[in-house]
Formats: C-alpha cells, structure tokens, sequence
C-alpha cells in the first residue's frame, strides 16, 4: 500500500506545499508576528521533514517534538485554525487531491493536544 507521502508527490510537493504554506502565513498578521524571529529557512527545511514524516515518507525531521516547540507561545483554538487552513490551502493549490489533504489534515489534528499545550 503507497503511504500519503508517495500519493501526494513525494519530496516536490512537499517542498511546493512548504513554500506555499509559509507565504500564506507571512501574509496573515493574525499568526505572522509569532514568526517574527524564526529563521525561516530553517524552519522550511524543519517543516518539510516534519511533513515528510508523519505522511510516512522519510524519517529525517531534525527538530524538536511539537509540545516542546511551541510551549510558552500561548497558542488557542484559533491560531491552530487559522494554521491548518493555511496548510490545506497549500495542499489544494500544490495539486493534493481533496482526499488526500483531507487525509493529510487528519494526520495534524493529532497533534493539536501537543501543540496547544500553552
Ligand atoms: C497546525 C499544526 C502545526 C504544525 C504541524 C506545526 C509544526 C511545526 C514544526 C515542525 C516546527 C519546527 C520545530 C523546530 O524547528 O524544532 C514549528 C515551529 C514553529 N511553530 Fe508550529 N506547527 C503548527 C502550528 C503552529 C501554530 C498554530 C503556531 C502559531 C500561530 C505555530 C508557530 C510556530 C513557530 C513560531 C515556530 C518556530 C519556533 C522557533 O522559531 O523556534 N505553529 N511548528
């Protein structure tokens, strides 16, 4: 059985949804300013491994654990919603299939305990 990693187009669309998605949320000041004094082009390559390995494509993330990373930022609800839409929109306009972002957005919401954990 392909994971949702070689469905979607392996390494390019991550890469392409990666991209897209950080253009999306540099253009929201509603969650851009939490980024303020990220190196962002460190946290593409984080972000394309975190991807890669919870669709179950190559196990290479070399950042931290998502409860770690954003402890102390005092994320709610709305913050993890106005990401993930960011996020699925990426996924649509990079050529994801409905299903299969929608598998994909699956996967994320996992990990909303972990991420808001204040
Ligand atoms: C929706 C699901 C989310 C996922 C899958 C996710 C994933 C990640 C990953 C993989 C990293 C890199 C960690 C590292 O480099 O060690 C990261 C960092 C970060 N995330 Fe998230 N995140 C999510 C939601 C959010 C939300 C809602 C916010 C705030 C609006 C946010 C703000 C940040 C910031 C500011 C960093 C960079 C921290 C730094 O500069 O050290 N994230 N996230």
């Amino acid at each position: 059985m392909s994971t949702l990693y070689e469905k979607i187009g392996g390494q390019p669309t991550i890469e392409k949804v990666v991209d897209d998605f950080h253009n999306r949320i540099m253009a929201d000041s509603t969650v851009s300013g939490f980024f303020a004094n990220t190196d962002m082009k460190k946290q593409r390559d984080h972000q394309i491994g975190f991807f890669s390995l919870i669709l179950g494509g190559p196990k290479d993330y070399k950042g931290r654990s998502m409860d770690k990373t954003h402890t102390g930022m005092g994320l709610q609800q709305p913050h993890f919603d106005a990401i993930s839409k960011h996020l699925s929109a990426a996924m649509t306009s990079s050529g994801v299939s409905a299903d299969d972002a929608k598998a994909a957005m699956g996967e994320v919401e996992k990990l909303k305990p972990a991420i808001l954990n204040k």
